[in-house]
């Protein structure tokens, strides 16, 4: 669903100037079950959030920005300052998408209180809908915590990252029997203690199939089925931006390689002595 512009004025798909409108509602994105699919990209800056925010049904801050964004190893040492900062940006920078923020490692395990604290500082301190949370029927009851306490809940199951050191790698969930109905039963449990939505990471498709014909909610995928309700990906991943992509990953631009030459051509320029040129430089009053 994109969003209708009535200024004219300057505006362009570059630099969209909204209309007045109502964002997008949880409940309106719980009602797309089956329906027309879901559209969601992760954000983690104003200016990104602005060029997605028309084509997008919901912005995702993720805890990948650790890896994308601040060249950390993994997610686990994500914080909550750096989710509550780039939260409030994407807010600022968006009108019409659902933003949903990730709870970073740490923030939520302990308890189903110290995720609401987590959660709701999230909230306050970045205006977005809803918080995104890792695991299966271990969270259900701190999923059911929030949910009835104000916060919107979406689950993510299967290919976990921030259990990367359990799991013992980024490889695909759900080819074993036992996998399978484990993470169908991950599944239900997070549906039936409110998730509004779940995220099924990194599983072969039958698996993402039956989550979908499992489950009343709308159901996301990533390296999982187009049969699912709605994808979400990394932005800076299909753009062609960052060095290294999971098998799931469609690259639907080359940025890399159009910043590179971009670079490379203001290189010569400088080193040549041809930028800045007329058309860049002051002139004395005459
Ligand atoms: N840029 C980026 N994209 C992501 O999708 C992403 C992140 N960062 N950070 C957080 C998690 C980590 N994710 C990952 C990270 C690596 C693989 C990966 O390397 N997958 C391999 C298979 C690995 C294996 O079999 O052990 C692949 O080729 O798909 C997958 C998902 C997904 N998330
Ligand atoms: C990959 C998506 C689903 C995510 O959780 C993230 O961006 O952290």
């Amino acid at each position: 669903m994109s969003t209708t512009f009535t200024l004219d004025t300057g505006t362009s798909r570059a630099n969209p100037t909204p209309a007045p409108m109502r964002r997008l509602t949880v409940p309106a994105i719980a009602a797309r079950k089956g329906g027309e699919p879901i559209v969601m990209l992760t954000a983690y800056t104003a200016r990104t959030a602005q060029l997605l925010d028309p084509h997008c049904d919901m912005l995702l801050v993720g805890d990948s920005l650790g890896q994308v964004i601040y060249g950390l190893p993994s997610t686990l040492s994500v914080t909550l300052d750096m989710m509550c900062a780039h939260g409030a940006a994407v807010v600022r920078g968006s009108y019409h998408s659902v933003v949903v923020i990730d709870m970073p490692f740490g923030s939520y395990e302990a308890s189903p209180q110290q995720a609401f604290a987590s959660a709701a500082r999230i909230m306050a301190e970045t205006g977005a809908a809803a918080v995104k949370l890792e695991g299966g029927a271990a969270m259900a009851p701190t999923i059911a915590f929030l949910a009835q306490r104000g916060i919107p809940v979406m689950a993510h199951i299967g290919l976990t990252p921030q259990a990367v050191n359990v799991l013992g790698g980024y490889g695909a969930r759900g080819r074993s029997d036992a996998e399978h109905a484990k993470i169908l039963g991950d599944a239900r449990a997070v549906a039936d203690a409110g998730a509004f939505a779940l995220v099924v990471e990194g599983v072969v498709e039958p698996l993402a199939v039956a989550i979908t014909e499992g489950v009343s909610c709308p159901v996301i995928g990533i390296g999982a089925s187009a049969k699912c309700d709605g994808q979400v990906l990394v932005t800076e991943d299909m753009l062609g931006m960052f060095e290294r992509t999971p098998r799931f990953v469609k690259k639907f631009d080359d940025m890399a390689g159009r910043i590179s030459a971009a670079v490379a051509h203001y290189a010569a320029d400088v080193r040549g002595r041809s930028f800045p040129g007329p058309d860049q430089l002051y002139q004395p009053k005459p």
